[in-house]
């Protein structure tokens, strides 16, 4: 167990379902917190071996042909990480634990050894053993929908909210550690009126063949549902390469960005959250994921 004093004083971490997602949606984040000395943990729950892969000189990485787009994805999320400074990266019950499962009604969504098949308790307790060894102010993940309905998505908020709460209990398999309650919990979040002008922006400028439209975006939310606002601007570039090093998954074009479906969306630094757990600091929207917590002199 590491001593409180070995401890950086601020403590964030991280629950997504795929690599890429981290990058995707709080790469400016991490890298501010890495760059201020906050410890900065991303736990990823499976390695993405069920993606698409964009550059046709990877494409026999793919499930149906060699099935090692899992293994290459640790890759592209290692030097995803080193470009935003995270240095604690990990896979929910160690790599390959549970297996990308796949899009909403594909036949991935049976395989028992994937992800949304896991028992929720078992997988949570991965978290929990995580949660109490760092003890974390900060938790952030996605909402009920996964963000936008993919089944890894959908049981990683499951499973960081499941573990939020079992990490709390001392009666709860004490064997993982000493209880411990994460102060703040966020989900991720995009205000609907900055996603609508940003995918105005995309199609204007079409660096793409198609554009996305607000259901493609994860979390989109009225403007009044957002809580909290971190200004990457200064972390903008160092996202954007964090998003191209995800070059099976992404391709970035400026200050734009398509998955494999080539639908274009824009790369914002700017990155939103809603408190759904503990208290707010005293001036919103917040402009700091610890806010009110006392740590502001650890900045
Ligand atoms: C951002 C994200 O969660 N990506 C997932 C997703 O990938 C999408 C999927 O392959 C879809 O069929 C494509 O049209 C889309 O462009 C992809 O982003 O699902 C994959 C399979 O579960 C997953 O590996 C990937 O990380
Ligand atoms: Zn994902």
């Amino acid at each position: 167990m590491t001593a409180a004093s070995d401890r950086p004083a601020r403590r964030l971490l991280l629950v997504h379902a795929h690599p890429d997602d981290e990058s995707i949606g709080n790469g400016a984040t991490m890298a501010r917190y890495a760059a201020e000395g906050a410890a900065v943990t991303l736990v990823t729950c499976t390695l993405g071996e069920g993606g698409e892969v964009i550059p046709p000189e990877l494409a026999e990485l793919t499930a149906d042909r060699t099935d090692t787009l899992g293994e290459y994805r640790i890759g592209e999320l290692t030097a995803a990480m080193g470009e935003l400074g995270v240095t604690d990266v990990r896979f929910l019950g160690g790599p390959g634990r549970y297996r990308d499962s796949g899009m909403m009604g594909l036949p991935e969504n049976d395989r028992p050894d994937c992800f949304w098949q896991a028992p929720l308790d078992e997988a949570a307790a991965h978290l929990v053993a995580v949660v109490r060894e760092l003890r974390p102010q900060v938790l952030v993940t996605y909402d009920e929908q996964g963000g936008y309905g993919h089944p890894d998505h959908v049981k990683a908020h499951q499973v960081a909210m499941r573990a939020h709460e079992l990490a709390a209990d001392p009666a709860w398999r004490p064997e993982l550690g000493p209880a411990w309650r994460i102060a703040k919990v966020y989900w991720n979040r995009m205000p609907r009126s900055v996603i609508e002008a940003g995918l105005a922006a995309t199609a204007a400028a079409a660096p793409f063949p198609g554009v996305a439209v607000p259901a493609d975006v994860p979390g989109v939310v009225p403007d009044e549902l957002v809580s909290t606002v971190l200004d990457g601007a200064a972390y903008a570039g160092v996202k954007a390469a964090a998003m191209a090093a995800h070059a099976t998954q992404i391709t970035v074009s400026g200050a734009y960005f398509a998955l494999s479906n080539d639908l274009g969306q824009p790369l914002v630094a700017t990155e939103y959250y809603q408190l759904v757990r503990g208290e707010p600091g005293p001036e919103l929207p917040e402009t700091d994921l610890f806010a009110g917590l006392g740590l502001e002199a650890h900045r």
